[in-house]
């Protein structure tokens, strides 16, 4: 199992944000999560990173219990295993391409050249290595962000609204190379997201709300 999440509750000071949220993932799945505005979606993904806190039930990431972990540890298997998509990109400006896409492998002290351009023909942007993110269109920005996630070969991607900034046709490319790209490496992909499009290719949709996912 990629993921196993038991009966996770999260609080906010008094503020419940959700409970009984349980989900496991296959390696290779793609499952998406819905949910209205505010009920905890990225706080969700932030748990299955070990990336926020919560204050009920675990997290098995391949099978590691997150919560036992200390933030180094976290850290680390976060560094191998997982890879993110975020609405706003994050690609880092004054880096290229090419080192925006190598950073997951460098920071693993991996070889990374080979790896690189192959990941950027995949996506698309074989061509662009060398430009900095400023010489490039919302949708290539994404892509450059989707073949850093992959690069390394993470076990789970989890993506937080990534087509959230680009229009619908853009959109639906970035989706397709996502999707596309987490099938080719046998990568788990858990999506949030707010577009029914962007869900299509999803083999499970589910609904968070204050008590849990369930199917819409
Ligand atoms: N650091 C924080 N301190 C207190 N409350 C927080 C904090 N971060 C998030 N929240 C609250 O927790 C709830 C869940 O937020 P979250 O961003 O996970 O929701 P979401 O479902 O992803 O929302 P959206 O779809 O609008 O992006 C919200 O009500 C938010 O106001």
């Amino acid at each position: 199992m990629t993921l196993q999440i038991h009966n996770l509750a999260k609080h906010y000071g008094s503020t419940p944000v959700f409970a009984n949220v349980s989900l496991d993932v296959v390696p290779g799945e793609f499952v998406a999560i819905v949910g209205e505005s505010g009920v905890g979606k990225s706080t969700l993904l932030n748990c299955m990173a070990g990336l926020d806190h919560w204050d009920q039930g675990t997290v098995q990431l391949e099978g590691v219990d997150v919560g036992a972990l200390n933030e180094d540890q976290r850290a680390l298997l976060r560094r191998e295993k997982v890879g993110f998509v975020f609405q706003a990109f994050h690609v880092l400006p004054h880096l290229d391409v090419m080192q925006n896409v190598a950073l997951p492998l460098m920071l693993l002290g991996q070889d990374y050249a080979d790896r690189v351009q192959a990941m950027l023909e995949a996506v698309g942007l074989g061509a662009l290595g060398a430009r900095l993110p400023q010489q490039l269109s919302g949708g290539q920005l994404q892509r450059v962000a989707i073949a850093r996630a992959l690069v390394h070969n993470p076990r789970l991607l989890l993506a937080d609204e990534p087509t959230g900034n680009l229009d619908p046709s853009t959109a639906a490319l970035v989706m397709q190379a996502l999707v596309q790209q987490c099938r080719a490496h046998g990568t788990s992909l858990v999506l949030v997201t707010h577009s029914a499009a962007a869900t299509e290719k999803a083999d499970r949709v589910l609904h968070l709300d204050t008590d849990g996912l369930s199917q819409p």
